[in-house]
């Protein structure tokens, strides 16, 4: 498990219960995050509630150690940071590796999503590339709440393996061969999270707020199907389920950013306010790029994109957002 915030800690839980088995690794950056864990057996940062039992030699800083003898490499940092995190890796590091997204963001500057990064960066062929995706908070993990998540890769088998390793009492697992399209997808919910955080954060009401997300649905599936038209089921869990637990649910980092740019905050001091990452604030300018070449009609993704990169006014924005919504 490369990554030590909150979602990697909801994995490491759900593996470890997971009957089958399996040695878990474990990079993180923080150091005395580390010594923590191997002291008191708990995350102090992030789901501190989980336990952790892991051995103490296999917890560490050093990225190359953990993933020498590692099969699945599992990415786990927020996008923005996974060009640092990887710095000092190279394709003969990911040789023969599967790897593993669990990120819903997209590479900054790069403007990739993380399978087409992994593939053309680091030469890791599509058929070992998987991606988690899925309506699923980490804190509800912590609480053993049911879950579902998706896997998805082109090989069926390096799915359905990895899924055989997460599935507990409260993790329902189903694998899909849309790499792309659930990549996408995660990644859009999460701005369409920071929208939905914003109307309410200015003012608008649950009604407002569904029309809003049953017009964010149909600009994911506008996109995905411009950038990968194959025959899917935007209905199901893994792009619909997950816009709608990001746009609603209370643990939504997306949704609660949103609400305090909509209620006046500066992008900083929001940051600042929440120690955790919105995805959804460095993504859109990504989308913002990629959408260039695409050109698909994306008018609640624009509307993020005014308020936190042009400065515009939410309410404003919102209004005239909501003249084009339906
Ligand atoms: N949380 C969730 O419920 C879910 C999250 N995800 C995805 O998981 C990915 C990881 O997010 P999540 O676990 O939620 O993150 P959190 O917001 O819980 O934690 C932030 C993470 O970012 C790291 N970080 C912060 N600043 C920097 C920096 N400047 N350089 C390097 N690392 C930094 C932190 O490391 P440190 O502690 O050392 O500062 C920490 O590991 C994201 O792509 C997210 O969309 C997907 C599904 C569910
Ligand atoms: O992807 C998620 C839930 O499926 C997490 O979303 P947030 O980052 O907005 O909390």
């Amino acid at each position: 498990m490369i990554g030590g915030g909150s979602w990697a800690t909801a994995i490491i839980k759900m593996l470890s219960d997971n009957i089958t088995e399996k040695e878990l690794f474990w990079w993180m950056r923080n150091t005395e995050a580390i010594e923590h864990i191997k002291k008191y057996r708990h995350n102090p940062n992030y789901l501190s509630s989980v336990e952790i039992r892991i051995p103490e030699a296999n917890i560490s800083d050093q990225i190359r150690e953990m993933i020498a003898s590692a099969d699945y490499v599992v990415l786990n940092v927020p996008a923005a940071f996974l060009k640092e995190t990887l710095k000092e890796l190279g394709p003969k590091d990911l040789e023969g590796k599967k790897i593993v997204s669990a990120i819903k963001g997209i590479v900054p500057d790069e403007n990739q999503i993380i399978g087409e990064f992994l593939n053309e960066k680091f030469g890791v062929p599509l058929e070992n590339i998987l991606v988690i995706s899925g309506p699923c908070h980490a804190e509800e993990v912590a609480l053993e709440k049911l879950s579902y998540l998706t896997i998805a890769s082109v090989s069926t088998v390096h799915a359905e393996e990895f899924a055989g390793m997460l599935n507990t009492r409260y993790i329902r697992t189903n694998v899909s061969d849309d790499i792309f399209g659930t990549e996408y997808a995660a990644v859009l919910k999460n701005i369409y999270a920071v929208a939905s955080g914003i109307c309410h954060g200015v003012g608008y009401g649950d009604n407002f707020q569904a029309v809003l997300i049953s017009n964010a649905i149909r600009e994911i599936d506008r996109f995905v199907n411009a950038v990968h038209p194959i025959s899917r089921d935007i209905k199901e869990s893994a792009y619909l389920g997950d816009l709608l637990v990001t746009a609603y649910s209370q643990f939504s980092r997306n949704r609660t950013f949103g609400n305090m740019i909509g209620k006046g905050y500066t992008v900083k001091s929001a940051q600042l306010e929440m120690n955790m990452i919105a995805e959804g604030y460095y993504a859109v300018n990504c989308m913002h790029v990629i959408n260039k070449k695409y050109k698909v009609d994306m008018p609640i993704s624009r509307a993020v994109y005014a308020i936190l990169y042009e400065k515009h006014s939410p309410v404003i924005e919102m209004k005239l957002l909501s003249e084009q919504l339906n």
